[in-house]
């Protein structure tokens, strides 16, 4: 039977970081992967493909909802393939879907080398406190996992760290969280079985949560952009000191004329800006609730640089300030 993990968590909270982390972590297991993006573009595959052996992908919606269970059999079914066998697949569900319904989907597959293998939920530690004021039904959510990650724990200190660890023990209710940043924990923590409450039991009040609840991703939308001009540094870099109202995660790519690329992730007032070895153009993936689609893609079209060739090597630094590498 090949185990089948669940990752979900809040944008931005750190899925596809940890699931690098287990493609390059030395395990010796064979890794499928199902990534599934809210955009129309799917980055997280772009970020994901260079290391993995068999992946899936699903964009521009949630799993949970876009898909039902043979949709899934039909994907577990690629990755299961007798002539190129995986000993695990790992589900990244996009940052909006609802874990009780990614779990439910899991539970009724049909395929007879599959079996449910855990919801691991990763927790955005610098983020949590205010995502739970805007959405409280995601308390919830802790409840229903086997592993909780409270990611990003470097980006607090430690008072900071013991209130929100303290916080997520207290919501998740007897199931084991485990501070780490950058997705860092042990693979077999995630792969290796472990006793799990019934599910069955479990699941009267996943069909609840499912009917009665709106699911979150009925709130937010995506607005997509993407050009192969390259971008003013100054106009862009205003863009991101300005972010649009409602905006809450963008990810993809930028470039700027100076011949290199780079990769482009915010997460609420995060930005975090790294040269990429590998050609995208322009392609970003913007999430949020009530974005003015129109503006948006107005601003951005007008940082396009028309005359890249004019580019003070100056202006460059109004972007690279944001570099982390
Ligand atoms: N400082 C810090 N940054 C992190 C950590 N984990 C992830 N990040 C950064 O947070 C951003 C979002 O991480 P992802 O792994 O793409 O998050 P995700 O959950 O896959 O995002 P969605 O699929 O959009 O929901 C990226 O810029 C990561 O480099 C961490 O522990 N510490």
């Amino acid at each position: 039977m090949i185990p089948v993990l669940v990752v979900a968590g809040f944008l931005g909270s750190g899925k596809t970081t940890l699931l690098n982390h287990l493609l390059r972590a030395r395990t010796g297991l064979r890794i499928g992967v199902i990534v599934n993006d809210f955009g129309s573009v799917n980055i997280d595959a772009m970020t994901v493909a260079a290391q993995v052996d068999s992946m899936v992908t699903l964009g521009n919606g949630c799993l949970c909802c876009a898909v039902d269970v043979s949709d899934l059999d039909d994907m577990l079914a690629r990755l299961a393939k007798p002539d190129a066998p995986v000993d695990v697949i790992v589900i990244e569900a996009s940052g909006l879907a609802e874990p009780p319904a990614m779990v439910k989907l899991v539970l009724g597959s049909t395929n007879p080398h599959v079996a449910y293998g855990g919801l691991v939920e990763v927790v955005d530690a610098a983020e949590f406190e205010s995502t739970r004021e805007r959405h409280p039904q995601l308390d919830k959510h802790l409840r229903y996992a086997d592993l909780l990650l409270l990611n990003k724990m470097d980006r607090i200190d430690a008072a900071a760290g013991e209130r929100v660890l303290a916080l997520v023990r207290e919501l998740a209710a007897g199931v084991p969280v485990v501070p780490t940043d950058h997705g860092r924990v042990d693979p077999h923590l995630l792969f290796d079985p472990v006793d799990r409450p019934d599910w069955a039991e479990r699941q009267l009040s996943f069909d609840d949560l499912i009917e009665h609840e709106p699911h979150v991703h009925a709130e937010y939308e995506s607005v997509t952009f993407e050009s192969d001009q390259p971008m003013n540094p100054i106009r862009f870099a205003r863009f991101l000191a300005d972010r649009p109202a409602g905006l809450y995660r963008m990810k993809g790519y930028a470039h700027f004329g100076d011949g290199e690329q780079y990769a482009l992730q915010t997460v609420g007032g995060y930005i975090d800006l790294r040269r990429e070895p590998e050609p995208h153009g322009t392609r970003l993936v913007m999430i949020g609730a009530a974005l003015d689609a129109e503006l948006i893609t107005k601003t951005l079209t007008d940082a396009v640089e028309p005359d890249p060739a004019s580019l003070d090597p100056l202006d460059l630094l109004s972007v690279t300030r944001y570099v982390r590498d």
